[in-house]
């Protein structure tokens, strides 16, 4: 029996998202960033984000050239030096069996959506283990895959970086589930994107604590781990690329990811890739809709506006 598509686009993108975080290691210890501003200071690239998604794009595109690639850098050159190519799957991710649902989907019904390097801010400034690889794998429109690849995580054994995925009907692997403490309301959010409007919505939701991280990879991290109960931010900052991943991994878990109203975002081919309504995500243990109900209407009409 051939493996299914689903399966082996899952295994190369495990082992890709590594070969980026070494790209990212690498450009860091060399020490020059080759930053340049995109739409303004607060949104930046460096060597790291284009050096780490051709290696990406350019390994996946050609194991799998009817797919629709869509990666937060724009067009890469896929003449990518030989060593950023990688063509081998996770063998370890391949000894999972498919769920029955995706055992038939074709080449062409998939969109990938990659964040090279999520936490960009964090990574200029030298707060590393924010720093995440994201790789979303959706379905038509739904988020169904993700990788979340964490270069400076420090394992217990010495070893720098770790996988951790996310596959809807299969479930999730590469860290520990943990519930965050109950009877409180512990709420992430942006650390370098703060404005008004951000506020005033975590003000209407009467956190406990608040925890300000870069990057939705690393967030959403904090919701797995059992660090915080929801993470939530009413800005339109965040793209497609951002939410993919984390998306399918918190989903696969039992959470889920919304814009602030409680609507899923659409990850077909030909979207707007901007997350105009902003973002709420919670743990399997606390009520989506109940949150999403008590997000005030005037921050979802300026949203919307
Ligand atoms: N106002 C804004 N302008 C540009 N990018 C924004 C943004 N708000 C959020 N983002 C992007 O969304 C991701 C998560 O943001 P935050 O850390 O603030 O929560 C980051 O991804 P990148 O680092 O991949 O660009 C960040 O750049
Ligand atoms: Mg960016
Ligand atoms: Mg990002
Ligand atoms: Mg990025």
């Amino acid at each position: 029996m051939t493996t299914p598509k689903v399966m082996r686009i899952m295994a190369l993108s495990i082992n890709t998202a590594a070969r980026a975080g070494s790209i990212i290691r690498e450009v860091m210890q060399r020490g020059n960033l080759g930053i340049v501003e995109k739409e303004g200071k607060d949104d930046l690239q460096t060597e790291a984000d284009r050096s780490a998604q051709q290696c990406i794009i350019a390994s996946l595109s050609r194991k799998f050239p009817n797919i629709t690639i869509i990666g937060e850098e724009g067009d890469s050159n896929l003449n990518v030096k030989a060593e950023w190519l990688v063509s081998e799957e996770n063998e370890e991710f391949l000894t999972h069996s498919c769920p029955e649902e995706l055992l038939e989907i074709k080449e062409e019904e998939f969109v990938i959506w990659v964040d090279p390097l999520d936490g960009t801010s964090e990574y200029t400034k030298g707060l590393l283990e924010h720093v995440t690889v994201l790789i979303g794998i959706a379905i038509k429109d739904r988020a169904v895959g993700g990788i979340i690849y964490q270069p400076y995580y420090k394992q217990s054994n010495g070893d720098i970086g770790r996988t951790v995925w996310g596959l809807k009907g299969l479930g999730t692997g590469g860290f520990e589930p943990k519930s965050p403490p109950k009877g409180q309301m512990i709420i992430t959010t942006t650390r370098s994107h703060l404005t008004p409007l951000v506020q005033q919505a975590l003000d209407a939701l009467s956190p406990t604590k608040v925890i300000k991280v870069g990057g939705a990879g690393y967030k959403v991290l904090q919701l797995l781990e059992g660090k915080a109960h929801a993470y939530v931010f009413a800005s339109p900052g965040c793209k497609r690329w951002d939410t993919c991943a984390p998306e399918a991994v918190l989903e696969a878990y039992g959470g889920t990811l919304t814009d602030l109203a409680g609507i899923h975002y659409s990850y077909a081919a030909d979207v707007d890739y901007k997350n105009r309504m902003g973002v709420l995500a919670t743990i399997p243990e606390i009520s989506h809709s109940e949150i999403a109900r008590q997000v005030p209407n005037d921050i979802i009409a300026t949203l919307r506006a």
